[in-house]
């Protein structure tokens, strides 16, 4: 079997590899139009500035009275329409010192009114069909101004309030679509397809000796899918570069994503067939553990592959490792920065080795706690973490910073 060791480029320069990469493709740029929940999972666009203030208008914080000077307070009130359905809300009778006015959270404060005073602080008296308002026992005046929302106390209009390239969750699109937005500038999806390898790998049922259970086809695609890619259902290919060529050409998605073959083995295989398909590599393999395999390259035309290593672990490191950068690269956007922790105990240093480690992690109180069982075939510690910690060859002590590599 021959032997390749193809030069292997640092973990932070692949990743910046991949961001230049990225920055040339202009497709991941395309913007559509799309109403607050179609929106959700996107990326914006545009920066977004605020089309009004925020609240909009003067309102009330609690249900209660609206009031005007010191009590007791006359209660008016304005004709309530015989409707329940009514919006009682803007139904206001402006008022005078003396005087209070029914009011619920969010009703248009009536013109005159000074302060809100909390329902259940008041008492009422009604004699001969006048109705006065007076502070419950117990209870003082509000002061001016209590429990009132002033208009644009939250945000001026035309304030910044997305940056492009954020990330539509639902309770910022619930945000924008209270803001008034009905149709957000996103990016289009990046288009994806994924293929997975191995003539061992199984899609159905308990694996027997010999044999392995998919980790791949359907998870890589809802994984892509949080990182706003459309992804086409996985193919699934044989251990043949035939395959290999067809799954290339078949494939008009703008990233091309592949699992196994990517160990001295296969890698012929996968080198002979990018070769013939005018490739060229962004990287061959890099200096990180686990996935050391894997590789990227751009096709003649401009489509991405990424290659991930079969060993399940290492192809879910690598995919957090190159697939934000290339992503943050084909929106414009800079390489996303990595925060970084704590780690909460000692990792002992590699021994005869340079390269870097990704290892699973779980951030709780601000501390990275490395999560056992994390050979690159297992998938129990990835499985619960919230983060990968990139460790050094050297090793750390506990206490020391490490950057934090999201997973997703
Ligand atoms: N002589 C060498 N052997 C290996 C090397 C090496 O440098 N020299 N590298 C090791 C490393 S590191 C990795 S990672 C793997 C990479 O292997 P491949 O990318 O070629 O993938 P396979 O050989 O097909 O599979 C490796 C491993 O992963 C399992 N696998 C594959 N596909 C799936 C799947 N869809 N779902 C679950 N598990 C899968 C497969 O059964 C193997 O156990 O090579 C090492 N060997
Ligand atoms: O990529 Mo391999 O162990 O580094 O799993």
């Amino acid at each position: 079997m021959p032997h390749h060791h193809p030069p292997a480029v640092a973990w932070e320069q692949a990743r910046k590899n991949l961001h230049a990469a990225g920055l040339t493709c202009t497709a991941g740029t395309d913007v559509e139009t799309l109403p607050p929940k179609a929106a959700i999972g996107r990326y914006t666009a545009d920066d977004l500035y605020s089309l009004m203030d925020v609240p909009h208008y003067d309102s009330s914080a609690m249900d209660g009275y609206a009031v005007s000077g010191t009590p007791p307070w006359l209660l008016v009130t304005p004709e309530y329409p015989d409707d329940e359905r009514v919006n009682i809300h803007r139904l206001t009778v402006a008022i005078e010192p003396g005087q209070a006015t029914p009011i619920l959270t969010g009703g248009l404060l009536p013109r005159g009114a000074q302060a809100i005073v909390r329902e259940e602080n008041t008492t009422l008296n009604t004699v001969g069909g006048i109705t006065t308002v007076t502070m419950a026992s117990g209870h003082i005046p509000p002061a001016n101004g209590a429990d009132i929302r002033r208009t644009g106390s939250e945000l001026p209009a035309g304030r910044l309030l997305v940056e492009r390239g954020t990330l539509i969750t639902a309770r910022l699109a619930a945000f924008l679509g209270m803001n008034g937005f009905d149709e957000i500038p996103v990016l289009a999806p990046v288009t994806a397809r994924c293929a997975f390898t191995g003539n061992e790998v199984i899609t159905i049922g308990v694996p027997e000796a010999g044999q392995v259970r998919d980790a791949f086809g359907g998870f890589l695609e809802a994984t892509l899918a949080t990182q706003g890619c459309a992804a086409l259902p996985s193919a699934r290919l044989a251990d043949t570069g035939h395959d290999f060529t067809t799954f290339l050409n078949t494939s008009h998605a703008q990233v091309l994503i592949f699992t196994g073959g990517s160990s001295t083995s296969g890698v012929d295989m996968v080198r002979k067939t990018l070769a013939e398909a005018q490739a060229t590599y962004l990287f061959e393999s890099v200096q990180v553990r686990p996935g050391h395999p894997a590789l990227a390259a751009r096709l003649a035309d401009g489509r991405i592959v990424l290659g991930l290593p079969g060993n399940p672990l290492a192809a879910y490191t690598a995919l957090y490792s190159y697939l934000p950068p290339l992503l943050a690269g084909m929106r414009g956007l800079p390489l996303p920065p990595l925060d970084t922790a704590e780690i909460a105990q000692d990792i002992p240093a590699l021994t005869a080795s340079s390269q870097q480690r990704l290892i699973p992690a779980l951030v709780r109180e601000c501390r990275a706690h490395p999560l056992p069982r994390r050979a690159s075939y297992m998938l129990s510690g990835l499985s619960k973490a919230t983060h990968l910690l990139v460790a050094d060859a050297s090793g750390h002590t506990a206490g020391d910073r490490v950057p934090l590599l999201p997973v997703f």
